[in-house]
């Protein structure tokens, strides 16, 4: 069994899933607690849909502990919840301070949703339940001061965007932060994580179209002389340099990533071992035949590069990349600046 770890979640799914099973747990005692004091009140129509939200509350948390849809399931809970408030509002037996209950509606609905669906279904629910309230008590207008309509509408107001504002930040800092995670701050390829991430992608697409996979390590060769005799400084430039070569060369579906030091890692979707090897000796000579420049400065430069092929040999990321890295060492025991594809 492939054991490679599961990559992390992306767009704060975690966040808005634990909310939701916060919610579940809230909904589903909240709801049997209305149950018993409508039942008291008499509100009897009311009570037991409470008792049905509480009771589909409860199955509802089973769900969404694991869906990877979330977003639906998040709309399969809300929109009852949210059509129960209304009625909650509109219902005769129905206190007017159930009105309150309209505040957190932009609230959860951003906070579960996100910025743009958050914004579209508060706005939705705070329209309806204006009107419903209206509709109730249509003198409301008329008894009231202009001091208390603009309380209302202006604290909704700033409630929904100060909601919207706060998510939309969130969205954008959570998008800045995989960004940062997943790409190498040197040469700005994508990193190991990203290359994890995108290896299962790719992987999962390979097997569903039957096309090949396959994965080049190379290394640059001598890179410490490098180091040693032009300095750390110019040793860094050189790294960029390689990595826009690799950027330029590759095809936009190809993913080349920077794992560590001097090694540089690609991957190859629609890519048999001999298409790889093609790609991988067109990127030798031209790392070969360009060397970095600055001034007068010129550092000839090769690699060395192994390769490997998915169901060819292995499975797993790791398996690939184990065998390419093995190739790579043979290819440096054999000279360096060389592509090897078996052994
Ligand atoms: N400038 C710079 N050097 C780095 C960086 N990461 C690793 N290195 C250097 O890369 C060099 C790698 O050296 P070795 O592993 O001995 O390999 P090599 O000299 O390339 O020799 P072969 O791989 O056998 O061809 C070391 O000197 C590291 O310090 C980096 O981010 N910047």
């Amino acid at each position: 069994m492939d054991m490679e770890p599961q990559v992390g979640d992306h767009s704060g799914q975690s966040q808005r899933r634990a909310l939701l099973k916060a919610l579940l747990i809230l909904t589903a005692f909240c709801g049997a607690l209305f149950y018993v004091i409508n039942i008291r009140r008499g509100v009897v129509v009311l009570a037991y849909i409470e008792l049905g939200a509480a009771i589909a509350s409860v199955l509802l948390y089973v769900v969404v502990r694991r869906t990877p849809r979330l977003r639906l399931w998040t709309l399969i809970y809300l929109i009852p919840f949210l059509n129960i408030m209304m009625m909650a509002l509109y219902l005769p037996g129905a206190s007017p301070t159930v009105f309150l209950w309209i505040y957190i509606v932009p609230v959860l609905c951003h906070l579960l949703l996100g910025p743009r669906l958050g914004l579209a279904v508060s706005v939705f629910y705070i329209l309806v339940a204006l009107g419903l309230f209206l509709h109730k008590y249509p003198d409301y207008l008329f008894r009231s001061g202009f001091a208390e309509i603009a309380n209302i509408t202006l604290s909704l107001g700033v409630t929904l965007a100060f909601a919207y504002i706060y998510e939309r930040g969130s969205d954008r800092s959570r998008s800045d932060l995989v960004v940062m995670a997943s790409t190498d701050p040197l040469t700005r390829l994508p990193n190991l994580y990203r290359f994890r991430e995108a290896f299962i992608h790719e992987r999962s697409r390979a097997e569903r179209l039957a096309t090949p996979l396959s994965v080049l390590v190379l290394d640059l060769d001598l890179f410490k002389a490098v180091n040693d005799s032009y300095g750390h400084r110019i040793g860094d430039l050189v790294l960029i340099h390689v990595a826009k070569q690799l950027r330029q060369r590759l095809r936009a579906t190809d993913l080349p990533c920077r794992v560590g030091g001097e090694e540089f890692t690609m991957l190859l979707p629609d890519t048999n071992r001999d298409e790889a090897v093609w790609v991988a000796e067109n990127l030798r000579e031209l790392i070969a035949s360009q060397p970095y420049r600055t001034g007068r400065l010129s550092v000839p430069l090769s690699c060395s590069i192994g390769v490997a092929e998915w169901g060819v040999d292995g499975q797993s990321m790791d398996d690939l990349v184990e065998a390419a890295d093995r190739r790579l060492y043979i290819a440096k025991q054999q000279g360096r600046n060389r592509v090897i594809s078996e052994g």
